[in-house]
């Protein structure tokens, strides 16, 4: 596939590539339902931490670069971040992408613009309580590094500063898809669904800042 000529958007050549990006804050769930959404409708998952930490798993420079930021809660500069992620989906032969974890904030989205020339068809955000996601992130035990509470907290502290104004500025191009996800798994997931069956016409009420549950500590 190739994601620059997939800007040329007049193409009939070209096959049309669908993305959503998942966005919402660490331990909202958002891993937990992409595996759900790309088994029940067809969607490749790229969760972009893991493809960052395959290349901190590589032995690389890079990975080495990558692995300090994470510890600190940080984000990866974008060139880096969106340059593995082109390359992993230049290596998938899929329609429809389900982007998770990104973006993080305002350089995530253009270097994505700019790279690829794509827009994602609208954005999915797990909005939940931070006291909930703290829980969730103490008790997952799958290894991670940044699962304490100190990298945990500078995590929450990036989310609000850095990818809060990436998800005012989808909604203010009408991308914004929000679901509670804040209760039981199997009920965010009816809620999604819901989302991923009516398509890309479906809209919700403009949200803000103020109204996002993961603000309500
Ligand atoms: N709705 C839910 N209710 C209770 N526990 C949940 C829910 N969703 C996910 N979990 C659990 O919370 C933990 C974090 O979930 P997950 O890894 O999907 O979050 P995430 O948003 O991908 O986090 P991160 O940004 O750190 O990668 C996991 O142990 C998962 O099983
Ligand atoms: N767009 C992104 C995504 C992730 N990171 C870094 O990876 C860490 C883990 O990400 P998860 O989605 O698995 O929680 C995250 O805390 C960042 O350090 C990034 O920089 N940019
Ligand atoms: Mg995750």
């Amino acid at each position: 596939m190739d994601l620059h000529k997939e800007g040329d958007r007049g193409s009939a050549k070209q096959k049309k590539v669908k993305i959503v990006f998942v966005i919402g804050g660490p331990g909202s769930g958002k891993g937990t339902q992409c595996k759900r959404i790309a088994q029940q409708f067809g969607y490749t998952h790229l969760s972009v931490g893991e493809i960052l930490r395959q290349e901190i798993s590589s032995g690389s420079e890079t990975g080495a670069m990558i692995q300090k930021i994470m510890k600190e809660g940080k984000l990866v500069p974008s060139d880096v971040t969106v340059r593995l992620l082109q390359q992993a989906m230049q290596g998938i032969n899929s329609g429809k992408f389900l982007i998770d974890g990104f973006p993080r904030n305002e350089e995530n989205v253009k270097a994505f613009e700019d790279l690829t020339k794509m827009e994602p068809e609208f954005v999915l955000y797990l909005d939940c309580p931070q006291d909930e996601m703290e829980k969730r992130l103490l008790s997952r035990n799958e290894g991670r590094e940044d699962d304490n509470i100190e990298t945990i907290r500078k995590r929450f502290k990036v989310f609000m500063e850095s990818t809060l104004p990436t998800i005012e500025y989808y909604e203010s191009k009408g991308k914004i898809r929000k679901v509670d996800a804040g209760k039981s798994i199997d009920e965010v997931f009816e809620s999604i669904k819901v989302i991923f069956s009516q398509g890309k016409d479906n809209k919700v009420p403009p949200i803000s800042r103020h109204k996002c549950k993961c603000l309500i500590l």
